[in-house]
């Protein structure tokens, strides 16, 4: 017998009154019937139609945009870009929302995630519920912050037009700007020229320096542009067939600065996009981490090395580093970076794979800021077992931190901490940082 196909839901609409904001950038809404909606470009409390973009009949929920708002919230703007809205460009979530409205929310799902995944109210996280801005991040009101320093622009097959993608699809938002490119990206003018056989063009103007990069990727077959802007750039491929970036003209990496050090970030290698959230994150984590001379520490997922130099910093002679990151290219920066320091190790590899093999027993400090999944339950409780005095998690997603706290619960430690910042105005990104300590005995 066949399985019946079942009836698709995109295009209906609902009138629906919004509840709670969700991680992932919407907002929460039943039916009348109590099918669940995720509603974009929404906030809660308002009474909105809500059309549905994704989700079949019977399905656990349906994602929908609001389409016409019919009872506003008092946290509404109108969206400073023409871009943003149902149907348009996906790379902004709270254009819609006043700035402190936007912090409000991220801090509500920090806030849920902590509770549902990891059992933990903001005081027994130590938490004021607050999201701070990134340090001396001071915008006008009424201004959009330019904070985005790298921007992957996608461009139209059609027309060679450069623009971003539309929220969970493939299609492409052409635009003439993008409002929360910092100006350093903005110069460089990549939406007024085509960019006709190149898939997408990654655009990186450092904060740190007046280093400008541009990374093509050209769909299969396709010639590489003759690359002329209004400033001078180095240019990048990523390759065809191995998927790796290589230089095509200028200096393969970009200069960076945190923590009076500068840093260089090889072509795909990792670097907060925020131009103040390199040095936001280190002085979070040196003020909750208090390191001494002499002490040892752990930087894991330390890419190209910004933790591992600070601890170095504040160590001493007397202190030891060890890195450790997956990415080959982030590796030899990272070595490259921290070459002053004696006592500074970068190993490579994953984590979870290196770790065991170090034979480290203990250690006084450990930094560790994985991507997006987290470190996961055995990581965690390997990191638990080496006694460390305290722990700094620094962490993109609330919930892997949530899941990977409760794990660190389970291995004797809780949070001393949190602090929250918004890294990534306008969108549903969030950045914590966690500060850990062992549970005394007989507390
Ligand atoms: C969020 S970034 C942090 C980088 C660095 N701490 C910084 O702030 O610049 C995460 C880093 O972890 C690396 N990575 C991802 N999975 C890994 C794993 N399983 N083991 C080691 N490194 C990993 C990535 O290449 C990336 O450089």
């Amino acid at each position: 017998m066949q399985a019946q196909e079942k009836k698709s839901l995109v295009g209906e609409e609902y009138e629906v009154e919004v509840g709670p904001v969700a991680h992932g950038g919407h907002c929460i809404a039943r039916t009348d019937e109590g099918q669940v909606l995720f509603v974009r470009h929404t906030l809660p409390g308002e009474r909105v139609v809500a059309r549905v973009t994704e989700g079949e009949e019977g399905a656990r929920f349906l994602r929908a945009d609001a389409v016409e708002i019919l009872e506003a919230s008092k946290d509404r703007v109108e969206a400073p870009c023409p871009f943003a809205g149902p149907g348009k460009c996906g790379g902004c979530d709270w254009q819609h929302a006043k700035p402190g409205a936007q912090r409000r929310l991220k801090g509500e799902v920090v806030a849920e995630q902590l509770q549902r995944l990891a059992g933990l109210t903001p005081e027994e996280a130590g938490w004021d519920g607050t999201v701070m801005p990134a340090e001396g991040d001071k915008v006008p009101a009424g201004q959009v912050p330019s904070w985005r320093t790298r921007v992957q622009y996608a461009v139209d097959p059609g027309t060679g037009q450069a623009g971003l993608r539309k929220h969970r699809s493939h299609e492409v938002q052409v635009i003439d700007r993008c409002l929360i490119a910092a100006e350093g990206v903005s110069e460089l003018g990549i939406e007024q020229r085509e960019w006709s056989g190149m898939e997408s063009v990654e655009a990186i103007a450092a904060s740190g320096s007046q280093d400008r990069q541009v990374i093509l990727t050209p769909r299969e077959g396709a010639r590489l542009p003759i690359v002329e802007l209004d400033r001078p750039v180095s240019v990048m491929r990523v390759g065809e067939k191995d998927g790796g970036v290589h230089r095509v003209h200028g200096r393969p990496f970009v200069r960076e600065r945190a923590d009076g050090r500068t840093y260089r970030v090889g072509s795909g290698g990792f670097w907060q996009v925020h131009p103040k959230a390199a040095d936001t994150l280190v002085t979070a984590v040196m003020q909750g981490l208090l390191p001494r001379k002499g002490e040892t520490a752990l930087d894991l997922y330390c890419g190209v090395g910004l933790f591992a130099g600070a601890l170095a910093d504040r160590l001493g002679d007397e202190g030891a580093v060890l890195g450790i990151e997956s990415g080959k290219r982030a590796v030899e920066d990272a070595r490259h970076n921290l070459d002053g320091f004696d006592r500074v190790r970068i190993e490579q590899g994953k984590v979870e794979a290196v770790l065991p093999r170090t034979g480290i027993t203990e250690v006084d400090l450990i930094v560790l800021d994985p991507p997006r999944a987290g470190a996961g339950r055995r990581t965690v409780a390997h990191l638990a077992s080496l006694g460390a005095r305290r722990v700094a998690y620094v962490a993109c997603d609330p919930a892997a931190l949530a899941r990977d706290l409760a794990y660190f619960r389970d291995g004797g430690y809780r949070v001393r901490t949190l602090r929250v910042f918004d890294l990534f105005p306008m969108t549903h990104h969030v950045e914590c940082v966690a500060i850990l300590e062992p549970v005394k005995k007989g507390a």
